[in-house]
């Protein structure tokens, strides 16, 4: 197709902000005979990059106005971008006194970065608002909805391969299929831009670290980090999709060696890094399967750690996902290597453990960054969903602590005080494990989980069995309240030293008069942890 602006001059209309590779791609168009159009500031960095440039206001009549709200909104610069190649719509451009663009290249202000900044620095509105780009995302519209003619150019990422197929086309213009796919991603782009600031905005009137409603609307944005192997089984496809968002997490980590990353292994390595992070106010070390954890420990280094994990049930760990609180060391690494393990995560891994655990070229290291301050994206609201069928379930995560405050011993026997570290412990990995969960602990190691149950008394039982004789003087946690006392006399048979459990059963006198009887002391946190 020759150019439709007339004595077959190609042009591309230039507005960034994001100005990586720009030089190099209108260097390469200009030499190539293309006419390069821009915005003010876009057409200063060509100029100083050696690029010959005209400028929307030859067009416009006015350079930028109103401080930067103003720049291409301008019929004769719109027309320009939507006028279709017949001869109609040319003649009419012409008679405005337009030019036709063959190619839009856009990206926007960077109102995702401004809402994403972390730290102590709250928002300021004007720079806010000031941040929401008008006319960039109106220009990528019209180009988008004329691909039929135009070519709408959004990320630097797409300018090598575009400017290859340019060089390679017999016609000198990109394939329909190729603006097709262009115009899909750039109206892509707009309706994301345009969620979050709807959700900025959103909680800009709520207060910027205010719990963030549940909108009437729910819009998800997020962009495909990797398709996965398969989904949850070889014969289901899956990808793994990251929000924006500040703290460390698995689709934001980095995968430093491994077999590519299965559906099931982001998922449980993103379990294993949510128990972790409950835990990492010491070296801390646990391993999931199938979603709940089959072993969690603290200790004084990561090594010991990781060893007293192994150690907590070394049957089921095999095959396991690992999470560490702490970098992971050459003695860490030493250790883990004797196993067979499908995912480590970590803050960072030291050279000496890479050096390793390079040893096992399979197993997949993610390096997430300090786990300790993990937080969520100011403004960014990461709300869990789920679907069903015909629906989505959506929540805010359980981010909810121990409230030391509302922890209640309702026995006549007191909690040893050397009990005390062991059922927050319990409590905190029990959060984590499927429901029905039982965790038996001692000393800062699991001994025995029971997850996943129909009934509490089986998760007891199999918590118990897994723990064995070490059940003896070790504490029990549960998710949920106990409906009878049968869990009380199981635990106190196996000489289990004390309970944690949120209370709040219909029944809950007939387990505290059992665990009297047994001189079992027991603590309510008046809070449940289900988790499906
Ligand atoms: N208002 C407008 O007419 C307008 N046209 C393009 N922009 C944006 O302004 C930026 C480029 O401006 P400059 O070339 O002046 O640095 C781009 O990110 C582009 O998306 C505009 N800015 C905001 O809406």
């Amino acid at each position: 197709m020759t150019s439709p602006t007339g004595n077959g001059v190609r042009r591309a209309l230039m507005s960034v902000s994001d100005t990586q590779g720009l030089v190099e791609l209108a260097g390469t168009l200009s030499q190539m005979g293309w006419e390069i159009w821009a915005t003010d500031g876009t057409a200063a960095h060509l100029e100083s990059g050696g690029v010959a440039v005209r400028r929307l206001a030859e067009l416009t009549g006015h350079g930028t106005l109103l401080g930067g709200r103003v720049k291409s909104l301008h019929p004769a610069v719109f027309a320009g971008v939507l006028a279709r190649a017949d001869e109609a719509d040319l003649t009419e451009l012409e008679r405005l006194g337009g030019v036709a663009f063959d190619w839009v290249v856009v990206n926007f202000y960077p109102f995702g970065a401004y809402v994403a900044r972390g730290g102590d620095r709250p928002w300021d509105v004007r720079e806010l608002v000031e941040l929401i780009d008008i006319g960039g995302p109106a220009l990528v519209r019209a180009a988008a909805k004329n691909h039929e003619r135009v070519a709408v150019v959004t990320e630097p990422s797409q300018y090598a391969t575009l400017l290859d197929e340019l060089r390679r086309s017999p016609s000198g213009s990109l394939s329909p299929a190729t603006r097709r796919r262009l115009a899909v991603a750039a109206f892509r782009l707009t309706a994301a831009y345009d969620a979050l600031v709807a959700a900025t905005l959103e909680r800009v009137e709520a207060g910027e670290q205010a719990e963030p409603r549940l909108p009437e609307v729910l819009h998800l944005v997020a962009e495909r980090w990797r398709l996965a192997r398969y989904g949850e089984n070889p014969h289901q496809s899956g990808a793994i999709y990251r929000i924006p968002w500040s703290g460390p997490s698995v689709p934001w980590g980095n995968v430093l060696q491994g077999k590519e990353l299965s559906y099931n292994n982001v998922a449980d390595a993103s379990a294993a890094l949510a128990l972790i992070a409950e835990l990492a106010d010491r070296p801390a070390a646990c391993a999931i399967k199938h979603g709940s954890p089959c072993g969690a420990a603290v200790a004084d280094t990561v090594a010991r750690a990781y060893e007293r994990c192994y150690e907590a049930d070394p049957v089921s760990i095999f095959g396991g996902v690992v999470a560490l609180s702490r970098p992971v060391d050459a003695a860490t690494a030493q250790l883990m290597e004797r196993t067979f393990l499908e995912v480590v995560v970590a803050p960072s891994f030291e050279p000496d453990a890479l050096a390793i655990l390079a040893k096992k070229p399979r197993l997949r290291l993610i390096e997430v960054g300090p786990i300790e301050g993990r937080g969520r994206a100011p403004g960014w609201p990461t709300w869990e969903v789920r679907s069903v069928p015909g629906g989505l379930l959506v929540q805010t995560p359980d981010e909810l602590d121990l409230v030391e405050e509302q922890l209640r011993t309702v026995t006549q026997t007191p909690v040893p005080d050397a009990l005390w570290p062991d059922l927050r412990f319990a409590w905190r990995v029990v959060k984590h494990a499927r429901s029905n969960a039982i965790v038996v602990a001692k000393e800062g190691q699991t001994l025995g989980i029971g997850a996943g149950q129909v009934n509490r008394i089986d998760a007891a039982r199999q918590a118990i069995q897994r723990a064995g004789a070490r059940a003896a003087g070790a504490v029990l946690a549960s998710d949920g309240f106990f409906p009878f006392s049968d869990v009380v006399e199981l635990a106190a048979e196996h000489g289990i030293g004390a309970i944690i459990q949120p209370g709040g059963s219909m029944r809950d006198h007939e387990s505290v008069t059992a665990a009297d009887r047994a001189g079992l002391p027991m603590v309510f946190t008046g809070v449940r942890h289900f988790r499906h």
